[in-house]
């Protein structure tokens, strides 16, 4: 008998990719089950289904950097820190954190089709009761309109979001003077593609005249610090939660267009916030 979950959890994490850098992903988690009936006639009760997978998702690769060690340009050896990451490709990155933020995979290359594999063999190892297979299959979320993946860390969280390279695919709305705009949510979406968030007050040394963007916190878990080209990054006047964002963009927007913006701003899947900004009005 086999038993599905559909859209059973999410995992939010980021990639490390020879091709895109760091870049944010959110996966929708589908599950399949082989085994045989009790003599209640389940396989595995769905009720506990759910807290068995989630829980050993959300202790292992979900809010994590995932890193393929056999990519081009990566390397990996201890630190004070516990981990410290260096890649080359497509542009120079380094990563000082605790060993827990991040999975590293001995491939060239970590895709969803490939994970999903990989859960399902881990997962299998140990299986519950009566069930004698377990299939992982992560997806994304079907694109409705415009969407972008980032990455960031937020250092007063007290769960795994103060990982300080973990990121979301998310979706972007923007109403300008009450109106849908989806050229306007095409260009910000593509600005802030595979761009890393950061709060002003984790920058090291701001004044410092370079291309490279150096940022640091120590947080519940450790030590945190990341460097990368500064063209890859936005800074934000706060930390980078969601509602920031969505103030942010509100902001920006409404000071570059002077219209009314209303944002509604995504954290990986079916959740995020909404903030509004008047554009400033003119002396007539
Ligand atoms: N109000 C807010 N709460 C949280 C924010 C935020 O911006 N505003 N952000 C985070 C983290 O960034 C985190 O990445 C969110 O991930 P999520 O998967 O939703 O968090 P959980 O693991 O707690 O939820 P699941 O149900 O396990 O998916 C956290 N909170």
């Amino acid at each position: 008998m086999t038993l599905f979950v559909n859209n059973l959890t999410n995992i939010d994490a980021s990639i490390w990719s020879p091709q895109r850098g760091l870049s944010g992903i959110s996966w929708h988690v589908d599950v399949e089950l082989d085994g045989e009936l009790g003599e209640d006639g389940m396989l595995f009760d769905f009720g506990e289904v759910k807290p068995w997978i989630k829980s050993r998702l959300d202790a292992g690769l979900d809010h994590t950097l995932l890193v393929p060690t056999q990519a081009a340009g990566v390397k990996i050896e201890e630190c004070s820190e516990g981990l410290h990451m260096a890649a080359e490709l497509p542009f120079p990155f380094e990563l000082r954190a605790p060993r827990q933020a991040f999975t590293l995979f001995p491939w060239g290359e970590v895709t969803a089709e490939r994970l999903g594999a990989h859960l399902s063999n881990e997962l299998s190892k140990r299986p519950p009761p009566r069930v004698e297979a377990i299939r992982i299959r992560l997806r994304e979320e079907l694109a409705d309109g415009a969407i972008y993946c980032y990455s960031h860390g937020l250092k007063h969280h007290e769960g795994n979001c103060q990982r300080i390279a973990h990121g979301h695919r998310s979706h972007l709305r923007i109403w300008r003077d009450g109106q849908r705009d989806p050229e306007l949510e095409l260009h910000w979406a593509q600005r802030l593609d595979n761009g890393y968030l950061v709060d002003d007050a984790d920058i090291v040394d701001p004044r410092r005249n370079d291309d490279v963007m150096r940022v640091r916190y120590r947080s519940g878990q450790g030590q945190f610090q990341l460097q990368l080209p500064k063209e890859h990054c936005h800074t934000l006047p706060a930390p980078t939660t969601v509602e920031n964002i969505a103030a942010w963009l509100a902001h920006q927007i409404a000071s570059s267009t002077g219209a009314h913006i209303r944002i509604q701003a995504f954290e990986g899947i079916d959740k995020g916030a909404l903030a509004e900004s008047r554009g400033k009005t003119t002396a007539a």
